[in-house]
């Protein structure tokens, strides 16, 4: 099954909404845990029992879990292995991008099933070309797997570089898109971009045929009712992916009350996609 039949299959049954695992200190705080590898492992253990079951795709971002060092990889590693026995798609938000013969390596480590880190999508970067993503785009297509190109991300400060134009007269975001369309002409939908939801994009990307994540929904301030605005008109909303984390793990440490904040943002993500 190719990745973008896997996503199509999951926002079906669970509905648009990517939840993030930010395991950041001041949540661990709030969740009255301890800032260490213990106070991590609840943390991702309550998101696993609580998220795993709710939504469609589930995003770690592994900086909060590296930042533990190989501990911190080990609770990662079963959060990842939890969430996509509940029936979640993961997507590892790693953000990797290097020339190609690093790239496969990281490729073996995100998409390849003989690794504990295995998931079902990661994000990368195409600041080296998006030609260098090539080998992890060839594991994702043969494995079923999804690559999540950065596009236009949610932070102001991607704005220059990413609106810059380039040598083919097209914006280096709009030229990623186009990358990412050759590629899902096969329609797999293996390869997703990054567009933030929280300003206008400018991009065309009604030809991408691939799962669109648009985080910034919540703490970033963008809201389910700005989505149509900023995607209506470019894209096919049956791919756009809101990703929302801290306006939802704020919710804990109830597992219950985090369950419900999910399952709320994504009735409004969905009332407000549907038109
Ligand atoms: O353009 C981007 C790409 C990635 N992110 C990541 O998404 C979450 C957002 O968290 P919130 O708590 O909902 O703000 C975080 O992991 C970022 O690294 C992004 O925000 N923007």
């Amino acid at each position: 099954m190719t990745f973008g039949a896997r996503y199509s299959a999951a926002v079906a049954d669970r509905g648009r909404l990517c939840v993030g695992i930010d395991p950041h200190a001041e949540l661990l705080e709030q969740w009255g845990l301890p800032v260490t590898v213990d106070g991590l492992r609840t943390f991702a253990q309550t998101c696993v029992d609580a998220l795993g079951p709710v939504a469609a795709v589930i995003k770690p971002q592994v900086a909060f879990f590296e930042v533990f060092g190989s501990a911190g990889f080990a609770v990662l590693e079963e959060t990842i292995a939890g969430c996509r026995e509940a029936g979640a798609l993961v997507l590892a938000d790693a953000k990797r991008g290097d020339i190609g013969s690093t790239m496969a390596a990281y490729s073996s480590a995100w998409l390849d099933d003989a690794s504990p880190l295995c998931s079902d999508a990661v994000t990368a970067s195409p600041y080296l070309g998006v030609g260098a993503l090539d080998p992890t785009i060839r594991l994702a297509a043969a494995t079923g797997r999804g690559v999540f190109v950065l596009a236009r991300t949610s932070n102001p400060d991607g704005q220059g570089v990413q609106t810059a134009v380039t040598s083919f007269g097209t914006s280096v975001a709009q030229s990623v898109v186009d990358a990412a369309a050759a590629v899902n002409a096969d329609g797999s939908g293996t390869v997703g971009l990054v567009v933030g939801a929280t300003r206008e994009h400018g991009l065309d990307l009604s030809r991408l045929a691939g799962p669109i994540l648009a985080p910034g929904v919540g703490a970033q301030g963008a809201t389910p009712a700005d989505l149509p605005g900023i995607f209506g008109d470019s894209a096919d909303p049956a791919w756009v992916l809101p990703a929302a984390s801290r306006s939802i793990l704020r919710a804990g440490p109830d597992g219950s009350a985090l369950a419900v904040a999910a399952r709320s943002t994504r009735d409004e993500v969905e009332s407000a996609l549907t038109v």
